[in-house]
């Protein structure tokens, strides 16, 4: 019998530790890591990486390199190297875009060409999933059981946690209540947890919809900003209100609400996402300053959530071509494409217009 975590714990602590600043051991055959995410270093925990010696890198990914106009030798990954006299602002300054046009000087970066690069890509997908900006110090490691050991940190094994977080983490249901809604008294409130300890994700079910026919059916990503304060940036409140408003005049239907905030880079990038708009960029362009793709969701959660249910086809509430095409990859089918077009206002009319031109949205 073992109580030590396995893999799914072990990088769910890997999250926790990088959120707080302390970090974590990569580990691989190849070789192990030191990693540390920047947007939680302080002054003190650099300098301590700095007393280790070695050359200390800064992993960001291709689409920040972009932006910094520094060289991605790893495809997806630009390894920077530390210079020696880089201070915290420095490092933060690399992986935060809010001062770019401010200070646009962070170079010239070098960025390392030999090696390998898999755990500074691991790292990153760790920091990214941890809902933290896409950039890790990372230092390689020659002995990283006694290092571990005595610094008490979380060790992580790359190649079956590469493996895991590439995939989508199983669901369970927890429970499910009655739900009167003002769309209709025949509501229900059904909760899914991950198994990876990631944010639940609920799903409303309107009526008793039946499992052999297509439901109507929307997957909504939270947006605290649209749904919850009425934000006119974005038309999220408009649908999330007129797509349970249809289900409710159907009497019957689903919608997902799926904890993906900001296109799945979480809250606080999407209002660093909003402040790079505030300087000019669109919605695509701000994403991709801060090191992430135009969309981070993962639509193979709703596709389980609804076949969880016994939905297996659908009549989808939706513009966008590419959550048709998720459905359809996962195994739910799409007998239909409802039209969810609402909530259009002179603040978010650029917003839908580089939807519309940029990431394939239907108008
Ligand atoms: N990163 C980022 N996310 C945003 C922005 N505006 C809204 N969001 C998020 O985008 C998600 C909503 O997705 P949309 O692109 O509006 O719509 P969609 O779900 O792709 O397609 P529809 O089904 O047609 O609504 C929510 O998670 C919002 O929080 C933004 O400017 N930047
Ligand atoms: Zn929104």
């Amino acid at each position: 019998m073992s109580l030590a975590p396995d893999l799914t714990e072990t990088l769910a602590r890997a999250r926790a530790d990088l959120r707080m600043g302390v970090p974590v051991v990569l580990e691989s055959a190849d070789g192990a890591a030191l990693v540390l995410a920047a947007e939680t270093l302080d002054a003190q925990r650099l300098a301590d990486l700095r007393a280790l010696g070695g050359r200390p890198m800064l992993a960001i990914t291709a689409r920040r390199a972009e932006t910094l106009k520094a060289r991605a030798y790893d495809g997806d990954v630009a390894r920077i190297l530390l210079p020696p006299d880089a201070s915290l602002p420095w490092v933060l300054g690399v992986a935060d875009p809010a001062d770019d046009l401010k200070t646009p000087m962070k170079g010239p970066l070098m960025a390392e060409r030999g090696g390998d690069a898999a755990l500074h890509r691991l790292a990153l997908s760790l920091v990214k999933s941890a809902r933290l900006l896409p950039a890790a110090l990372v230092l390689d490691l020659s002995d990283p059981d006694s290092f571990a050991a005595s610094h008490s940190l979380t060790r992580v094994p790359a190649t079956p946690a590469a493996a895991m977080i590439s995939e989508t983490s199983p669901l369970h249901p927890v429970v499910s209540a009655r739900l009167p809604l003002q769309v209709s008294e025949a509501g229900r409130l059904h909760i899914f947890r991950p198994e990876d300890g990631g944010e639940e994700h609920y799903a409303i079910e309107i009526g008793q919809p039946p499992r052999d026919k297509p439901v109507l059916a929307r997957l909504h990503s939270a947006c605290f900003t649209g749904d919850l304060m009425g934000s006119l940036k974005c038309d999220c409140g408009p649908q999330l209100r007129g797509a349970l408003a249809q289900m409710g005049a159907e009497g019957a239907g689903v919608l997902l609400y799926l904890n993906q905030e900001g296109r799945g880079i979480g809250l606080a990038n999407k209002m660093r996402a909003y402040s790079l708009q505030d300087q000019g960029f669109d919605t695509v362009e701000a994403n991709h300053r801060l090191g992430f793709e135009d969309d981070e969701r993962d639509f193979r959660i709703g596709a389980e959530i609804l076949k969880r249910m016994g939905f297996s086809s659908v009549r989808l509430l939706t513009n966008n071509p590419g959550k048709i095409a998720k459905m359809e990859e996962c195994g739910v089918s799409v007998t239909e494409r409802v039209p969810l077009k609402v909530g259009e206002n002179a603040h978010n009319r650029a917003y839908l217009a580089t939807k519309a031109a940029k990431s394939g949205h239907l108008l």
